[in-house]
Parts: structure tokens; C-alpha cells; sequence
């Protein structure tokens, strides 16, 4: 599975897998009124006024409510920590602090200029034990963003209802969460834990995953429950034998890919990086991911020679809420063999076709003036003027520098990948992952492998040269032209692809017996989150000759559903004999995240 660190916190860091996706999204005022973790302070002897008739002078009406923001502050220190340090400091008279955990920076609110002025003085400069830099106070004046705010909140309550009505009950696990993340929490969310922890959890979610299946599989055939299931003595134990988790070859900077959202930082300044919240829930601030553990240096390289081009740039951020701007987001690739990919999203709407063209001109001369150790293999750019930044996946892409595609290697073969095809976003740990695939599907030189959901061709090619031929089905048209293009990379000439959803290409491809039923066949089934479609099932199943299937697995819920299609008793639904589990075994593609990818293997119970 690939996830995007997008903020589906797809941390499209994230694809349907996973790019770190950029659901999330922020309204930085709306996240600081709405912190419950905001203390409103009584050391003050001011309070915050509404009145614009005040004799006091000093004192400033609701409408020129001010707040600074405070940076470099210690990390982990909280909100009441935040407060006793201000005490501590003579600070008096503010109504209001907020201290991001996690994060350097707080803010403080006040009514009256003095308390300005004292946090100036008392502050600005100041350098705190265990801290590597001077404090430094900063201007944040809310009237600058006043308009802005009010349009937000409109089109917030809108959507907001809107979003509540198709959640209400269908989506129980939605994340309402208002107060920010820290960008560590967004991007690692498992950062705090050891590394063996990890392991031990992902273990036990799997095993878990394994137990709810057996139990989901009883209860869907309680009148014909499988033998193999009977047999399996305690009511609450797995389906199949669970091996031990493999770690992932590197555990940190091992993402070759992220899906970057362009906004604007606490400060108000560009930020290529990932929301630190949802946009639904009144979200927009993108946090710098620079300190994070996942993301390889080339990545963050890559990402700050763009956030220094996107600063000096006339043009502003994408706004999610005004849906105006230019910059959207950037998704950067970078492989083991030193290639890197830069796909640019830009919104084109309001430039005359002169402007689009300069702009493009401009980015490529930006980049390759860049000094080697900063130059890119592959620069496209993306014009798109939709609503949300998840473009349509067959969106056309104007390659800049370079061509649409850079190459990735594979247990010893190359394989070219285009910047809408999916592909696993931890090079070193897919080549343990493949070689089990490979392994448990345990094939002769007899055998056809049909390779079902095969992105750029990857597990099929690996698998060829010991089987008499290899089926690839996929969806995205992209991944399609890859997997051709590498089957003559790699010389291989006993492997095919077609194009369409497998739901429809299966049933056709089994019905024209272009697979002869007496051959024997290998399926190998490696879905997107939603798994595989009913159909999918249904073909594999009364595709007799089919009589191993190795899942592979990246949404382990959608999974158990599919699980007890594939091994439930046979009916009109689901015609030919069922399957069995096996074994299963888990890789961690993604260390200091609660993901991870699980291989079931299955055989035909005959
Ligand atoms: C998890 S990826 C696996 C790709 C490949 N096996 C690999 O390891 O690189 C899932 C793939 O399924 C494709 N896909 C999604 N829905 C599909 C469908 N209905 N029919 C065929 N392929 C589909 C996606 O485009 C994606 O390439």
C-alpha cells in the first residue's frame, strides 16, 4: 500500500494508500479560540472588554484585539508552564496564552498596549535554559485577517453542516479534533515510541485483524461454518498461523514519497509542509515537516529549494477556505537509484495562457540553475482549479525538466514509475515483502500468474522468469503504460496488462478462456484500502484453476470483508469452492505509524 502523507494524513506523505493525503486542513484563529487547552488567566487585573467607550486610553476595543506570538519557547513545555514562565518574568496583565506541545511556539492575548510592551521588553531576545536559540516575540495583529476570518467562518458553517449530515452515523471514527497538531503527530503520529514497541503493537493489531476475521467468516456461515473453522479449538483464536513482524530495512527518512500541501505557517508565511489539522474542522496552518523522522533529506531538500522560490514569489499559497492562490501542493519522489521527481499543483484560474507559460518558464530556469547536488531528474507541473487538491488521478501532467516517469529498482530489476502510478513508499522494505509474496506463492514454470491490481508490474516482473506467463490487471492507465514499458526494460517477454477496473477486465479476460481452466494458476491480489470488489471475488473463486491466492493486504478492515468472501461456503453469490488462510505475516513499510502490510496466503480447499 502507498500512503500519502497527504494530509488522508494520507500523510499523502500520501496515494489511496497512503500518501500523507491532504484531507486536513486549518483555520489558525479558529484553532486557537477553540483550544480547550487555552487558559484564561486571573493573574491579570485587566479583563477583555468589549466596550469602545472606555475613558482608559490604553485600553483597545474588541475590534483591535491583539495577541503575540511567542517562538522558540521549550518544546514540551504545556500552556500552565507557559503561564508560571510569564509570571515568572514579571509578565502581568494578559488575558489569555495558548502553548503548542510539541512545537516551539504559543501565543499570549491581551487588551491593553502595556502588556505589549512588557512582553517586548521582558522577552524578546531572552535566552531560556535548554534552549538553543533567543526568544522572539512577534506581531500578530487579527484585524489583518479580520475579512478573511469572516468569509472562513461562513463557508466553514456551511460545509461544517454539510459534513455533519453525510457523517452522521456512517462515519463514527471521523476525526473532529479542532485544536492543532503538532507536525510530528501529523506526520509520525507513533513517534513517541520505541521502535520495538511498534512492532509489538502492530503484531498484536494483526493478530487481532486474524481473530475478527474467523469471527466475522462464523457469523456471516452459521448454518454451514467451514470445517477448518470448526476445527479451530478456542471460539476467539486467528485463522491462520501469524508469523513474526519484519521490520522495515531503515526506520527513519525511509518515505520515497510525499505529497506536500502549499499554505501558509503560524507565522502567515508560505510553508510547504502538512496541515496540522482538517480543513472541516476549521484547519488550514501547515506545519514545516524539516524535524520529522520519516521523510529522506533529499526530500526535505527538494521541498525547501521550492518554499524559498514559492516565499519570493508574487504569487500567494493556495487558500482553502478563498479557494484563490497559485501554489497548491508539490509531490516529491525520490528513489534508491538517486532519482527525484517534482510534480508542482498550480491553480491557473484568472492567468491568460502568456502568464501560465512565463510562470512554467520561470520554475524550470529556477531549477536548473540549482547547484547539482539540488538538481531534480524529473520537474512537471499540474493545473488544477477544483475545490479539494485531490485532482482527478488521470489529470494531465506538463513535464518541465526531464521526462514523466524516473526509475526505481526492485530485487534487480528497474522499474520506471510515472508521477499518477502508485508505488510502495519504502523501496528497501518492498524487496522483503516481494520475495515472501514470491515465496509462498510457490510457482512452477507451468504456471500463469495472474497479477491483479499490478501498479507499474512490479510483483508480476519479479515473479516471471519462474512461471510460463504473467497477467497484469490495473485501473490507472499511467501505471499501465509503466508496466509495458518495464516488461521491455527487463527483457520480459511472457508478460501482459490491461487496462480497466479488474472487476470488469477478471470476468472478461476468464470468460473468454484466455486462460485456459486446465492451466494452473497463481492469483496474487494486492487491492487499494477499499479492497477488492465483490466481482473480483466472485471471478476468482469460480476460476477453479486458481488454487493459491496471496493477498496482500494494506487496509487490514477492508480485508476481513474479503476474507469471508473468499472463504465462506459456495452459493449463487459466491459460486466455486471456497478458500482457506494459510499463514499471514506483516512488513512494516511504515515505521512510527499504526500502518503496516500483511501477506495472507490462501489455498483452495478441495
Ligand atoms: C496497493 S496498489 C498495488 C500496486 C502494485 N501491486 C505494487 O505493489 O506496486 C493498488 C493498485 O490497484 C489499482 N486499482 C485500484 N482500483 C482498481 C480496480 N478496480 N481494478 C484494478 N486496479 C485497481 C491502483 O491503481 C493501484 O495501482
Amino acid at each position: 500500500m502507498e500512503t500519502s502523507i497527504e494530509s488522508t494524513t494520507k500523510m499523502q506523505i500520501g496515494d489511496s494508500n497512503q500518501q500523507v493525503n491532504d484531507t486536513s486542513e486549518n483555520n489558525e484563529l479558529k484553532t486557537v479560540n477553540d483550544d480547550t487547552d487555552t487558559i484564561n488567566t486571573t493573574t491579570t487585573t485587566t479583563t477583555t472588554t468589549t466596550t469602545t467607550t472606555s475613558t482608559n486610553n490604553t485600553q483597545i476595543n474588541n475590534d483591535d484585539l491583539k495577541s503575540l506570538i511567542i517562538f522558540n519557547l521549550p518544546k514540551f513545555t504545556d500552556n500552565k508552564k507557559f503561564v508560571k514562565l510569564l509570571e515568572k518574568e514579571g509578565i502581568t496583565g494578559f488575558t489569555k496564552t495558548k502553548k503548542v506541545v510539541h512545537d516551539n511556539f504559543g501565543f499570549v492575548h491581551f487588551d491593553k498596549m502595556e502588556t505589549k510592551d512588557l512582553i517586548f521588553q521582558k522577552l524578546d531576545g531572552k535566552m531560556l535554559a535548554k534552549c538553543t536559540e533567543p526568544i522572539k516575540v512577534s506581531e500578530r495583529n487579527f484585524e489583518k485577517k479580520r475579512k478573511h476570518i469572516e468569509t472562513q467562518t461562513k463557508h466553514f458553517e456551511k460545509k461544517y453542516k454539510q459534513e455533519q449530515i453525510q457523517q452522521e452515523g456512517n462515519n463514527q471514527d471521523a476525526d473532529t479534533e479542532t485544536t492543532l497538531k503538532s507536525i510530528e503527530d501529523v506526520v509520525s503520529p507513533w513517534h513517541q515510541k520505541s521502535y520495538s514497541d511498534q512492532i509489538k503493537l502492530k503484531h498484536e493489531a494483526m493478530e487481532l485483524i486474524l481473530k475478527k476475521s474467523r469471527k466475522a467468516i462464523y457469523k456471516d456461515t452459521k448454518h454451514a461454518v467451514p470445517k477448518w473453522i470448526s476445527d479451530i479449538s478456542k471460539i476467539n483464536d486467528v485463522i491462520c498461523p501469524l508469523e513474526s513482524v519484519v521490520e522495515s530495512v531503515e526506520k527513519k527518512g525511509y518515505r520515497n514519497k510525499c505529497v506536500y500541501t502549499i499554505g501558509f505557517g503560524i507565522d502567515d508565511k508560505p510553508v510547504i509542509g502538512f496541515a496540522l489539522g482538517r480543513t472541516a474542522n476549521g484547519i488550514t496552518i501547515v506545519g514545516d515537516p524539516s524535524n520529522t523522522l520519516i521523510i529522506s533529506e533529499k526530500s526535505k531538500q527538494i521541498k525547501d529549494t521550492l518554499q524559498d522560490y514559492v516565499r519570493a514569489h508574487a504569487r500567494p499559497p493556495w487558500d482553502k477556505w478563498l479557494h484563490s492562490g497559485f501554489w497548491r501542493q508539490v509531490t516529491v519522489r525520490d528513489f534508491t537509484t538517486g532519482e527525484s521527481m517534482v510534480c508542482v499543483q498550480v491553480n491557473h484560474k484568472g492567468l491568460t495562457q502568456e502568464e501560465r507559460d512565463k510562470e512554467k518558464q520561470a520554475l524550470k530556469e529556477y531549477f536548473e540553475s540549482q547547484p547539482i547536488e539540488k538538481q531534480v531528474t524529473s520537474l512537471s507541473i499540474q493545473e488544477y482549479d477544483g475545490i479539494s487538491n485531490a485532482a482527478p488521478v488521470d489529470l494531465a501532467v506538463e513535464v518541465l525538466i526531464g521526462s514523466d516517469f524516473i526509475n526505481e529498482k526492485i530485487l534487480g530489476l528497474t522499474f520506471q514509475v510515472s508521477s499518477n502510478a502508485f508505488f510502495q513508499v519504502n523501496s528497501k522494505t518492498t524487496e522483503l515483502l516481494y520475495s515472501k509474496v514470491l515465496e509462498w506463492a510457490r510457482v512452477s514454470q507451468d504456471d500463469i500468474v495472474l497479477d491483479i491490481c499490478c501498479g507499474t508490474g512490479t510483483i508480476g516482473q519479479c515473479i516471471s522468469k519462474q512461471v510460463k506467463k504473467v497477467i497484469g490487471l490495473e485501473l490507472a492507465p499511467d501505471a499501465v503504460k509503466d508496466a509495458k514499458a518495464n516488461a521491455i526494460v527487463n527483457q520480459l517477454s511472457n508478460v501482459e496488462y490491461h487496462c480497466g477496473k479488474a472487476e470488469e477486465t477478471l470476468p472478461m479476460l476468464l470468460q473468454t478462456r484466455k486462460v485456459s481452466i486446465k492451466e494452473g494458476c497463481v492469483g496474487i491480489v494486492d487491492p487499494p484500502r477499499a479492497g477488492l470488489h465483490q466481482d473480483v471475488i466472485k471471478s476468482i473463486r469460480s476460476f477453479e484453476s486458481i488454487k493459491k491466492l496471496v493477498y496482500v493486504s494494506c487496509n487490514q478492515n477492508s480485508f476481513i470483508q474479503d476474507c469471508v468472501k473468499l472463504c465462506k461456503g459456495t452459493s449463487k453469490t459466491m459460486p466455486g469452492k471456497p478458500f482457506q488462510p494459510i499463514k499471514a505475516i506483516a512488513y512494516d513499510l511504515f515505521p512510527h505509524t499504526e500502518l503496516c502490510e500483511l501477506i495472507i496466503l490462501f489455498e483452495r480447499i478441495e
